[in-house]
């Protein structure tokens, strides 16, 4: 039998393991001062000189003895006489003493005995002489050498990571280079025959390469260099050498793909040729399961699985922080919010999971909206949420409203507008237009139309899109109003014209739902829960009434019926490639696709809105746009949707 995982071990188990074979040592290195940005110090800075190295001037006017100006009034002046010019970056030879002034510009140096200057804004000169309006105090505009810093001062401490404060702080000191800790070189190789390098031709069964890049992203967020070895083929010779010659140039070694149980996953095979070879194969978190970690003469080499989400995980959680540690920079640097999760979530037992969720503000804290259904192999998991939350080994199920931790990728950014609910691309067109006006930031979070009205209730939306349809035939209205929301309204949005596609000049003649049930035509369905399955169900609930069949019998007999495609997109290829004779979907995917269109009726997409968010400037804006012209036109032709009489009619919610 093929070896499936060895062990599985927890996370902290795997740091462990790895730690017996390799001790993460930091190496420094001296670098000019203007290449010092983000490099972390390796020992403390003093300064070797007073900043400012001299008494100087803050400002263009005469330095005096103070007290000779005591007297000086608006409209009776002191007068003193001119005895000479001190100019920025000369020692000034004279000196001052009493009933004497010398002209001096910003930044020079003081003269002996004189401590303080008269802006020359209030001076009027005559000749060799000036008279003077007001008087000063001793000291004024004047900054004392070592006032900024003083010489032996601690300027910035070993392990800051620096950034322009810091460094001008240093070049003030005459500081021209620092000693700072050496960036881990990181070797990044992504294996896979399906693997294409972005920018190139995508041919049949392709994909481009996202682990390398993402990972030398996130290698260089964290104080590491990447080098970029490219993508090795599902080939064990290729893998090892790419490997050996990553190890040759690098500190540490990343690779992805081939790590689980398939046939052509031979990662933990490779690395255990290396000595003293694999030490992990299996960690339990969720994603990153298959992750594998192998050590070669004390340099650690981790086999990331080759789903995206599941390698960033796996790197977030057990790489990220040795190469912080190796770069000097020990704290991570997520913010943490605690917020109630917006939905219950199953989590796998035995595993800790990282599960992605967007947070959002509303009148009672923060909730967390978790990404729905499955995510290691999405790209976006990561890209649009805004952090994670951590579920322990032994937690199976959390509830609706228990209260979690969020660690963030990066700071939370509020945003101008929130919008939750069901997605749909003119929604995207509208947010563009109203950018047009202003610079609005807005966040869209795709949770369905349910969920979009819920988000609106609780008051963490402010507008939610849904297109849900009620058993009496209406859309959206009797819905909101049986999930008891109140003081909001539901503006109408736009019609989105759904019917049957089938191949071009519908070869099999199908008119109706009726057709379903024929022996030489199948079906191809769309997802439980989305709007378009509703409709369906509806038209086949009242076939099966006509022909005295329970809903049940009806959809036993429709060829294709467990087939759940996930998008119109989707449903349409279905058609086009004739693994399917029928579905149900939207005109303009129909024409995108050349394929015939039996229109049923139009869905309407329509916007609930809180009453005390109909305030806000960036909702005025957003439903201003909703009535342009431009939209219509967009709408109609990026997406084939279309504004009708009804748009923007306004129904209460009371
Ligand atoms: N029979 C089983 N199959 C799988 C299991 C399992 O336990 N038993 N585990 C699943 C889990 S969980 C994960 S995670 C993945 C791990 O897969 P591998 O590490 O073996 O990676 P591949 O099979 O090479 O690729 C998986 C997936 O990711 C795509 N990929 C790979 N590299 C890249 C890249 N650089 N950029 C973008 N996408 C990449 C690849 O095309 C595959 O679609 O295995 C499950 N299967
Ligand atoms: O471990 Mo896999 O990474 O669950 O997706």
């Amino acid at each position: 039998m093929r070896k499936v995982f060895r062990d599985v071990v927890t996370v902290d188990e795997a740091r462990g393991l790895l730690f017996n074979h390799f001790s993460p040592r930091r190496k420094t290195e001296v670098v000019p001062l203007h290449l010092a940005a983000g490099r972390v110090l390796a020992k403390d800075v003093y300064a070797l000189t007073d900043v400012p190295p001299f008494d100087r001037a803050t400002m263009d006017g005469y330095a005096v003895r103070a007290e000779d100006t005591f007297e000086a009034e608006e409209d009776s002046p002191v007068t003193l006489k001119v005895v000479g010019t001190v100019e920025a970056g000369k020692r000034p030879e004279l000196e001052v003493e009493s009933g004497k002034a010398v002209e001096i510009a910003t930044g020079a140096m003081m003269p002996k005995g004189a401590n303080a200057v008269v802006m020359v804004e209030f001076t009027r000169r005559r000749e060799d002489e000036i008279d003077i309006f007001k008087p000063v105090s001793p000291g004024e505009n004047v900054m004392y050498a070592g006032s900024d810093v003083m010489a032996g001062e601690l300027i910035a401490r070993e392990g800051t990571e620096l950034t322009h404060r810091e460094i001008g702080v240093m070049a003030a000191c005459g500081i021209s280079e620092v000693e700072v800790y050496c960036r881990p070189k990181v070797a990044i190789i992504s294996t896979g025959n399906e693997l294409v390098k972005p920018g190139e031709r995508l041919g049949e069964g392709k994909i481009y390469d996202v682990n390398s890049y993402s990972i030398a992203a996130a290698v260089e967020e964290n104080g590491g260099e990447a080098i970029l070895m490219g993508i090795a083929r599902d080939n064990e010779e290729e893998m090892r050498s790419i490997i050996a010659k990553a190890l040759r140039e690098a500190d540490i070694v990343i690779t992805s793909g081939s790590t689980s149980a398939g046939a052509g996953d031979v990662m933990y095979r490779i690395l255990d040729d290396f000595h003293p070879g694999v030490i992990v194969h299996g960690i339990a978190i969720k994603p990153g399961k298959p992750a594998v970690i192998a050590v070669s003469d004390s340099k650690p080499i981790f086999g990331l699985p080759g789903y995206p989400t599941s390698a960033m995980t796996v790197f977030e959680v057990i790489v990220a922080p040795i190469i912080r540690e190796l770069a000097g920079r020990r704290e991570s640097s997520g913010a943490k919010v605690r917020a109630r999760l917006a939905i219950k979530v199953f989590s796998a037992e035995g595993r800790r999971e990282y599960l992605p969720v967007n947070v959002v503000e509303g009148a009672e804290g923060y909730s967390a909206y978790p990404v729905s259904g499955s995510y290691s192999g999405a790209v976006t998991a990561f890209a649009f949420t805004d952090g994670f939350v951590e579920i322990p080994e032994n937690v199976v199920m959390l509830e609706e409203g228990d209260e979690v931790e969020v660690k963030l990728f990066s700071h939370l950014k509020p945003a101008d507008l929130m919008i939750i609910g069901s997605h749909c691309i003119g929604v995207d067109i509208l947010l563009s237009l109203m950018r047009k006006k202003k610079p609005y930031t807005s966040k869209v979070v795709n949770v369905g139309s349910t969920g979009g009205i819920l988000a609106v209730k609780r008051g963490e939306a402010d507008i939610a899109g849904t297109h849900l349809l009620d058993e009496s035939g209406v859309y959206n209205e009797p819905i909101v109003r049986r999930y008891g929301v109140r003081d909001a309204v539901l503006v109408k949005g736009y019609l989105r014209e759904q019917g049957l596609i089938v191949a071009k000049g519908n070869p099999k003649s199908i008119t109706g739902f009726e057709d379903l049930l024929r022996e030489d035509v199948t079906f191809i369905n769309r997802n439980r829960g989305s709007g378009t399955r509703i409709l369906t169900d509806m038209y086949l609930r009242e076939v099966a009434e006509r022909k005295g069949l329970s809903f049940n019998e009806l959809t036993a007999s429709i060829k294709g019926y467990s087939i759940e495609a996930k998008t119109h997109t989707s449903v349409a290829v279905a058609v086009a490639s004739g693994k399917a004779d029928v579905g149900v979907g939207i005109r303009s995917v129909a024409s995108q696709y050349g394929l015939d269109f039996i229109p049923l009726r139009s869905e309407e997409y329509d916007f609930l809105i809180r009453k005390d968010r109909l305030e806000k400037k960036a909702v005025r804006d957003f439903l201003e746009c909703l009535t342009s012209e431009e939209f219509a036109k967009e709408l109609e032709r990026v997406v084939g949707l279309r504004v009708y009489e009804r748009t923007r009619e306004v129904i209460e919610i009371d």
